[in-house]
């Protein structure tokens, strides 16, 4: 620390503070004159529902974009033109849900990355490379590993670790727990700690309210671009008082009334299912029933949920629908499609929006299909359905027909989800459905998902949220090794049981 920043730190307890920040895009005004504080050394959280302003206020603070107005102080001083490069020389990194990572380099090589050579600049790689190894001493990371054979968690920790690699002293973490299990959010967390212990300070944005409790030292709630409130003591904090201070209301956690289907007649059979990683002999669902899968990544739920809609190939399998004969399983997610079965992928950007569309022609999109099939096809059908799904949903935008990537993540999310459930199949299956969503609107997604069941529908819930199945489903099947170890049912279901089903040692 120089002279000059160490006084500058002693009269400025926080090591980052923002003052009068607004951000507009064109007439939307994202981000309403906010100020606010972090303390150095903390774990700062940064809450709201959807579309609050919260990925808008740390693009700006980490220099990926401009505000409109507003200053930016560091260690008490002020910074002059902000972008990323000033910032990551300033420390701040934002480290982003969708890890940067090269595959084909080793782990040791991905965290140098962001020190390469400009031209003619002189590297000593033997000193970075030992340097990077030593970071590495302790994650659990082999230096020599290949970064595409990583987990999730090693995948998101090396990212974590590349920021500070780099020289980083506030480190932004945009939802990074999302699709990781119980374990590895614990994993997670104990190595912030760690780094926290280490001077580190870290922004964290999150919409699990068990997470933040345990994690967070302070927090601050922005609501509709402004900053409504906040914490210096989050831990004093139970988790209904903190939904009331991010929703500025209290919340009904929704419950669905579980039944019974065991004596019902099978509505969708699957049989003899062999693909990569699943080894399913006999699983049944029923008309109306929600069935929760979970497991740890690679344990079989995801890699099911994909053969049967015909993302990867298998070996053998067949899938029935209530008295018709055994088809084999859908060679194609178009054969799916056809065959009436609906996919949500845990995956919105890969095969969920086609971002230049508005909302409305991408709710409408799998349904127009079929009824474009069946020779008819109107706009004021197209209309119906997505002004119907729009509300329903909640999305937050000026109308549905925004286009899709002006939205926040949690709102496109919205849409994807809107979209599988306007196709009106047999067969549901959601793949992480409130991932990136806010609190409140989980209820009503959860709540929609419970009406759609009513109308018949099977639906299958892949999660690995287990608050989200204790509260959805009627069944659980817990995954291990490619088939379903354990089925849970009724009273059975509770929060200790699916951790226990969803850690190695349990
Ligand atoms: N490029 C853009 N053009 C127009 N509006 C935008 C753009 N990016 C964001 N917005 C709007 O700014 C507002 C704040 O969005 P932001 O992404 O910051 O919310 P968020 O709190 O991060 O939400 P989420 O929890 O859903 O990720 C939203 O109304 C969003 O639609």
């Amino acid at each position: 620390m120089t002279a000059a920043s160490a006084v500058a730190s002693q009269q400025d307890p926080f090591i980052l503070r923002v003052e009068n920040l607004t951000k507009r895009y064109g007439p939307v005004l994202a981000l309403n004159d906010v100020s606010l504080g972090i303390r150095r050394g903390t774990i700062h959280g940064l809450l709201g529902e959807n579309g609050a302003g919260k990925s808008t206020l740390v693009s700006l603070i980490s220099g990926q974009r401009t505000p409109t107005s507003g200053t930016i102080f560091l260690d008490g001083r002020a910074i002059a033109s902000v972008d990323i490069k000033a910032m990551e020389e300033a420390g701040v990194f934002l480290v982003t849900q969708e890890p940067m990572i090269v595959d084909h380099l080793t782990a040791a090589e991905n965290l140098m990355l962001g020190i390469w050579p400009s031209s003619g600049g002189f590297v000593r790689w033997s000193k970075l490379r030992a340097d990077a190894a030593r970071m590495l001493e302790g994650t659990g990371i082999d230096p020599q590993a290949m970064a595409g054979r990583l987990d999730a968690v090693a995948r998101r920790k090396l990212n974590i670790l590349r920021a500070m690699f780099s020289g980083g002293k506030i480190i932004i973490l945009d939802e990074p727990t999302a699709a990781l299990t119980v374990e590895d959010r614990a994993q997670l967390f104990s190595f912030m700690r760690d780094l926290k212990a280490q001077g580190v300070t870290f922004i964290f944005i999150s919409h699990y309210n068990d997470e933040i409790l345990e994690i967070c030292d302070a927090c601050s709630v922005l609501r509709d671009g402004v900053l409504a409130g906040g914490t210096e003591n989050v831990k004093g904090l139970t988790s209904e008082q903190l939904s009331e201070l991010v929703l500025g209301r209290g919340l009904v956690l929704f419950q669905r009334e579980r039944r019974q289907f065991d004596t019902e007649p099978a509505a969708v059979s699957l049989r003899s299912v062999v693909s990569a990683g699943v080894r399913v002999e006999a699983l049944d669902l029923h008309a109306g029933e929600i069935v929760g899968f979970t497991g740890l990544p690679g344990a079989g739920a995801k890699e099911l949920v994909r053969a049967v809609f015909g993302l990867v190939p298998v070996r053998s399998g067949t899938i029935a629908f209530a008295d018709e004969a055994p088809h084999k399983l859908p060679a194609s997610p178009r054969d799916a499609f056809d065959a009436g079965i609906a996919f949500l992928s845990d995956d919105r950007h890969r095969d969920g929006l086609v971002k230049h569309m508005t909302i409305s022609e991408n709710i409408s999109l799998s349904s127009l299909v079929s009824l474009a099939r069946s020779g008819f096809l109107s706009n004021d059908a197209e209309r119906n359905l997505s002004d119907r799904y729009f509300e329903a949903m909640g999305i937050k935008a000026p109308g549905p027909s925004t286009t899709v990537d002006t939205l926040s993540g949690g709102n496109q999310q919205k849409v994807c989800l809107g979209r599988v459930l306007a196709t009106k199949p047999r067969l549901l299956i959601l793949d992480e459905p409130t991932r990136g969503i806010d609190v409140g609107v989980k209820q009503d997604v959860l709540r929609i998902i419970d009406d759609l069941s009513r109308s018949g529908v099977a639906v299958i819930i892949v999660s690995t949220d287990t608050d989200e199945i204790v509260r959805s489903v009627d069944r659980v099947c817990i995954f291990d090794g490619g088939a379903v170890r354990e089925e849970l049912s009724g009273a059975a279901i509770t929060n200790e049981r699916l951790r226990q089903g969803t850690t190695s040692h349990g």
